[in-house]
């Protein structure tokens, strides 16, 4: 998985993806939130959002047709990661199998859908609880928008600008990061903090309390997502998506989600939250209890 991954996730090879993204997006806002004063229950709609996009970019399923093209054999490397995958062959001209082929493509479905889902519900609920912070997000989004054809759809260089909205949505996995942590286990004897972990432990690495290091993040229970301008936290202090060798492959694509997710949402919608006091619970990834029921209110464009 991690010798491949990287190549079909890599910035390069999902630029071409920009367009597709947005384009699912438009439809998914269209389908689920617009002309509507309530939603129900945003954490299923994200799910939604989310597990589209990657049926889509993952392996044209929206496409009726595509199970015959991949039977001819005349998919493009470019049509989404399977055919890539399918497609690419090793510095020996060696193919991947289907079985590894299936396992990378759960694993991609598995791992991408459910993280990201819940990134960009605990967004929406972020920006219904700090509306000084909305606006900002508001004002930059709309300058993208605003340079826009109507129905011109978002491409790299769009993304690029959205520097301030990928800060909010790094300050809120900071502050409740999707996935929690993992397991290690540890390779040889070391101490650490002055406990002596021998070699064979099942470890247990948390994101959560790495991200709340008062050290690191002043003041860790504010939100305040000029923590990401300039450098950015040091190393290994924030890691939503893990660090070294193991760490996410997929956060690129999750950044491109997140950010045309956003676009989406501000440009159409102001809200603010049913339930003010609704509690995030752990079970065992972060999420609204009663699933983030919002009031919309669509702006005048
Ligand atoms: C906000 C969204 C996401 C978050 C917070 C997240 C977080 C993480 C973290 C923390 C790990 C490392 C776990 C460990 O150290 O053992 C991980 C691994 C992984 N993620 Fe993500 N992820 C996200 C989105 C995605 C997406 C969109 C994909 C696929 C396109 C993806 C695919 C994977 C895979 C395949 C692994 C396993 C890598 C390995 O074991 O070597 N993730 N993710």
């Amino acid at each position: 998985m991690r010798k491949f991954l990287p190549q079909f996730l890599k910035p390069e090879a999902l630029q071409r993806y920009m367009g597709i993204m947005d384009h699912i997006a438009q439809r998914h806002f269209a389908d689920d939130w617009e002309n509507k004063h309530q939603v129900a229950n945003v954490h299923s709609l994200c799910k939604k959002y989310t597990f589209w996009l990657a049926c889509r970019l993952f392996m044209s399923v929206e496409d009726p047709d595509h199970v015959a093209i991949f039977a001819a054999g005349k998919a493009s490397a470019t049509q989404d990661i399977l055919s890539q995958m399918l497609l690419t062959s090793d510095e020996d001209g060696k193919f991947m199998n289907e079985l590894d082929i299936a396992d990378k493509i759960l694993g991609l479905l598995l791992g991408g859908y459910d993280t990201a889902s819940i990134a960009c519900s605990l967004i929406v609920k972020f920006l219904a609880e700090l509306p000084h912070i909305y606006d900002q997000v508001y004002k930059k989004q709309m300058e993208i928008a605003n340079s826009k054809a109507k129905s011109e759809l978002l491409n790299w260089e769009d993304i690029q600008k959205l520097k301030y909205s990928w800060n909010i949505a790094c300050e809120v996995m900071r502050m409740a990061p999707p996935l929690q942590g993992a397991f290690r286990e540890a390779i040889t004897d070391f101490i650490f903090n002055g406990f002596s972990i021998p070699k064979g432990w099942k470890l247990y690495w948390s994101a959560n309390s790495t991200h709340k290091n008062p050290e690191y993040f002043p003041e860790p229970e504010k939100f305040d997502p000029s923590r990401f301008e300039g450098k950015g936290p040091a190393p290994y202090t924030y890691v939503p998506f893990g660090g070294g060798p193991r760490m996410c492959p997929g956060k690129e694509y999750a950044r491109l989600e997140i950010l045309v997710f956003m676009h989406n949402l501000v440009k159409r919608f102001k809200w603010e939250k049913v339930i003010p006091s609704e509690r995030i619970i752990v079970d065992p990834l972060p999420m609204p209890e009663k699933g983030l029921p919002v009031r919309l209110y669509p702006h005048n464009v």
